[in-house]
């Protein structure tokens, strides 16, 4: 058994763990990383975040192509199988985990592989991997184990057509028709995936309508989109029990409806991979979602130590994991600069895809803010009738008084990009968020961007009606 000892010491390598090594490394800190997969990068590199959206590409390369009438001269519509799309993801991972490891070594993080669990507030204990039963020591511990999907006890994930979002990933072949359990972002990011294969899909929703959290006018275009591309949504429908046969499914619904189909995937819900931290010998408590409670320094209760990314509940996004792992590291080295993180944006990689910041019609509303709209159809821009991507809207929520700038909301081709150019004039601080941005600069043409000086126009109009 070796003993080693260190400054920080970081359980699990995906976004939040990695940018609180290297910025702990960075400020010249003796830094470990431990994970339980031999490869870095997480969950996000190589069950979440990235297979995902390789996939998602993979389907919307394809889409574009079958629909392109320059393309159809030329050639049939392909179809592609769903085993052709994870070999191409599988590439994406690779070279982000051969990137990942680069950072580790060029900033001397000693990696080590194997399941870290507490024996105090100090010491680690590794099982399995090499460096088996070997004692970890430091001053500071971050924990950034992630999370996993949740998985209720009625579902038997042992059946081979049971699938989650980390078991999808593994199907050997492309289902005829596949039933989707959860309209969340994983439910419904897998449904366009499934759709675009050419694979019918039942979008069961437990809730009244898509990702509730969005604007509505963009929930409702979502649906409508994913309508025509053939998905099958049903609304406040609850799970009873599924069956999985030899060559089948069958998922019964509390409304008595059974829907069969060659795969069933379970997308509701995630849960904090806390269970294997022998919690209990530092007095450590997770919720019974297994996540972490922090404060606004992303410390536990138990002050050296420190909790980033999934394990600590929302956002439980990629983007907003590497800001917090960043700011725990800092706070470790006291170096406050990075801060708690609140006002993060939404992108959602559905087909198509949405996005946005700041808040929404229905907020404001119940605010009582006095607001106006702006907005651009895309098809109206010279940019979107050249790429032919010609589906979608930019939305500017603003206010009518003062002009500031209070939500962005984008819906079509490359909204996840598109809204960081909102996000930053909504940064401004005084009065440099407003309107007025947009109508007193001139933008690149023809560019997406063009948008929002088409948005604002607009929305300055509709004062004058
Ligand atoms: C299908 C899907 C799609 C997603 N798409 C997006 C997206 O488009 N954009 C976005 O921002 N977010 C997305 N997310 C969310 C994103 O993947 C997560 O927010 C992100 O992975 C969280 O990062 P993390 O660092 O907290 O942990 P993770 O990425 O979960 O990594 C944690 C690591 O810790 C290791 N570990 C756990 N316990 C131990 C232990 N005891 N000892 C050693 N190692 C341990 C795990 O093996 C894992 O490698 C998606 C998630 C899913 C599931
Ligand atoms: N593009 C993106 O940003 C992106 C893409 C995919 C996933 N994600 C992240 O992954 C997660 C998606 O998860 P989801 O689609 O399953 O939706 P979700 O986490 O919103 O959960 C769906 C439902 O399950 C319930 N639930 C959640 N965890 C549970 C648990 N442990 N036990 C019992 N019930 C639970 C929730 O209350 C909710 O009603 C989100 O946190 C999301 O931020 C993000």
């Amino acid at each position: 058994m070796a003993k080693h000892q260190y400054d920080v010491i970081v359980i699990g390598s995906g976004p939040a763990g990695e940018s609180a090594a290297m910025n702990a490394a960075k400020k010249g800190r003796k830094v470990a990383i431990v994970d339980r997969r031999a490869d870095v990068g997480g969950n996000c590199t190589h069950q979440g975040t990235i297979p995902s959206k390789a996939l998602r590409h993979a389907v919307d390369s394809l889409m574009k192509y079958n629909r392109n009438p320059m393309f159809r001269a030329i050639s049939e519509p392909k179809v592609l199988d769903y085993q052709t799309m994870l070999r191409s993801a599988n590439q994406v991972i690779s070279k982000q985990v051969a990137m990942r490891a680069r950072f580790y070594a060029r900033n001397h993080v000693a990696m080590f592989h194997g399941d870290a669990s507490f024996v105090d507030k100090n010491t680690l204990l590794l099982r399995d991997g090499e460096h088996a039963n070997d004692i970890l020591r430091a001053e500071h511990i971050v924990i950034a184990t992630g999370s996993r999907p949740y998985r209720p006890p009625e579902v038997d994930f042992s059946h081979p057509r049971m699938l989650d979002s980390d078991t999808i990933l593994t199907m050997t072949e492309t289902p005829r028709r596949i039933v989707i359990y959860g309209a969340g972002v994983i439910g419904c990011e897998y449904a366009s995936i499934f759709s675009g294969l050419g694979v019918k899909v039942d979008l069961v929703n437990p809730g009244a309508r898509l990702l509730a959290f969005m604007d509505d006018e963009i929930s409702d275009a979502l649906s409508y989109h994913m309508r025509n591309h053939g998905v099958l949504i049903r609304h406040n429908e609850t799970f009873k029990s599924v069956k999985g046969l030899d060559d089948h499914i069958e998922l019964t619904l509390e409304s008595g409806k059974v829907l069969k189909a060659e795969a069933f995937m379970w997308a509701n819900g995630r849960t904090g991979n806390t269970d294997g931290l022998n919690l209990e010998s530092i007095g450590l408590e997770a919720n019974s979602r297994g996540q972490l409670v922090v404060d606004k320094e992303y410390r536990t209760s138990i002050d050296n130590i420190f909790a980033v990314g999934d394990v600590i509940g929302w956002p439980s996004l990629a983007s907003a994991a590497y800001d917090q792992g960043r700011s725990a590291a800092g706070a470790i080295v006291n170096d406050f600069t990075a801060t708690y993180f609140t006002d993060i944006p939404t992108g959602i990689y559905t087909i198509p895809e949405i996005s946005s910041v700041g808040k929404n019609e229905r907020e404001l509303t119940e605010a009582k803010v006095p607001y106006e709209v702006g907005k651009a159809y895309f098809k109206d821009t010279a940019r979107a009738q050249i790429t032919g991507e010609d589906t979608g809207v930019l939305k500017i929520l603003f206010h009518r008084d003062t002009l500031e700038l209070l939500g962005i909301h984008c819906f079509g081709e490359q909204a996840a990009e598109i809204l960081h150019i909102g996000q930053a004039i909504m940064e401004q601080k005084d009065g440099g968020n407003t309107l007025e941005y947009f109508v007193s600069h001139t933008f690149n043409y023809p560019t997406m961007a063009e948008a929002y000086r088409v948005a604002a126009l607009n929305g300055l109009n509709r004062l004058e009606d």
